[in-house]
């Protein structure tokens, strides 16, 4: 029923989308602008944007380490929801942890008071790196132990504790989403462990093999791109009352790197895996969820995912296919 709600023009949410030229940035800024109008929400990162991102809607340089020039940007630009989505992933927030505790950490207390100041609706996402080895793995509740291992993980729970108590504190309307691994077409991820979810459709199409750097049997919770940036728009318009969480788990299915190969094999049956371990990801996954229980999302705001692994994948081909062939006209 979330879709069906119109707004006039002036009660449109000014949206500002922080770290947005990532995996997930410029997908939910296309979604916003579908529903919100394409001036009413700005992408921001440090790095410098392709040219189809930079014609397709506003978009200005912003680093959250730097409290002034949010504060300018939220100001001149009369920003009412932000989305937060600046941040080092699991692995490299592993390879260099001074940078991952300044920009997930120190990035969001500017976040978080220039949100406060300022009255905003503020949209952080979490993560299944939220959880850690003594934290129920098979299924993972909303709320249990969270002693994650990574720098990325406990930057996250203290994102969740910080936003809450804000909320409680001063009011603040933060939202929250713990998303599992994000799986999409169109965009590289930045770094995570769940990446190789990702790769093995590029490999598989150009090559027909794919190294897989996590153990064959290693299970985690996943998600295709379109569910979660439609989870966020849905907890971000959700009215306040229907909410009994800050911070919910969302999910659509889990698999194995074995159990991702044989659906590939569906559409490429000559796809050749090999695995190379990488210690420090396999450490990481083997602390995370292997599924993840999000009842509290789906009885409290409706969420359900219209995602499960037949429908990734072949979803994933079709556009990759499509992208290959068109590279290939060229
Ligand atoms: N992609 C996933 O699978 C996944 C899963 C769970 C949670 N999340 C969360 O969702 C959010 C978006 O994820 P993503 O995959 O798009 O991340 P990403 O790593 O692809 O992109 C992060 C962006 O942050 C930007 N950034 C880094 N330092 C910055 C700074 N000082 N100021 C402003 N921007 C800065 C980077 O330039 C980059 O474009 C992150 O908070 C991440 O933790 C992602
Ligand atoms: C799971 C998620 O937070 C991210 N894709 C990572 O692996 O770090």
């Amino acid at each position: 029923s979330f879709h069906s709600v119109s707004f006039s023009e002036t009660d449109h949410p000014k949206v500002l989308i922080t770290g947005g030229l990532g995996q997930l940035g410029v997908g939910l800024a296309k979604l916003l602008r579908k529903r919100f109008g394409k001036n009413n929400v700005i992408l921001s990162d440090i790095r410098k944007p392709p040219s189809h991102v930079f014609h397709s809607g506003p978009f200005i340089y912003s680093d959250i380490l730097d409290y002034k020039n949010l504060r300018e940007i939220v100001v001149n630009n009369r920003i009412t929801w932000l989305v937060h989505y600046s941040a080092l992933l699991s692995a490299v927030g592993e390879s260099n942890v001074a940078l991952a505790r300044a920009v997930n950490i120190t990035g969001l207390h500017n976040i978080l008071d220039i949100a406060a100041e300022h009255g905003l609706r503020l949209f952080v996402p979490s993560t299944i790196g939220a959880f850690g080895p003594t934290s129920p793995r098979n299924p993972t509740p909303d709320l249990c132990v969270q002693r994650p291992r990574t720098i990325y993980g406990v930057s996250k729970v203290h994102a969740e504790l910080m936003g809450e108590y804000y909320h409680h504190r001063y009011g603040l309307d933060f939202r929250c989403l713990r998303y599992p691994g994000i799986i999409s077409a169109d965009s590289q991820p930045g770094g995570g462990t769940t990446d190789y979810a990702v790769q093995i459709f590029h490999d598989a199409v150009k090559t027909g093999k794919f190294e897989c750097n996590l153990k064959p049997d290693t299970q985690l919770p996943m998600m295709y791109i379109d569910d979660c940036l439609r989870a966020t728009l849905e907890v971000m318009e959700a009215p306040a009352e229907i909410l009994s969480m800050r911070t919910y788990n969302i999910n659509a299915m889990s698999f194995t790197p074995e159990e991702l190969a044989q659906e590939v094999r569906k559409q490429l049956p000559d796809l050749q895996m090999t695995y190379e371990v990488d210690h420090i990801r396999q450490a990481i996954a083997d602390s995370w969820p292997m599924n993840f229980d999000d009842s509290n999302a789906r009885n409290d705001w409706g969420w359900k995912h219209d995602y499960d692994l037949p429908e990734l994948v072949q979803t994933m081909f079709n556009f990759i296919g499509s992208e290959s062939r068109v590279a290939q006209a060229n």
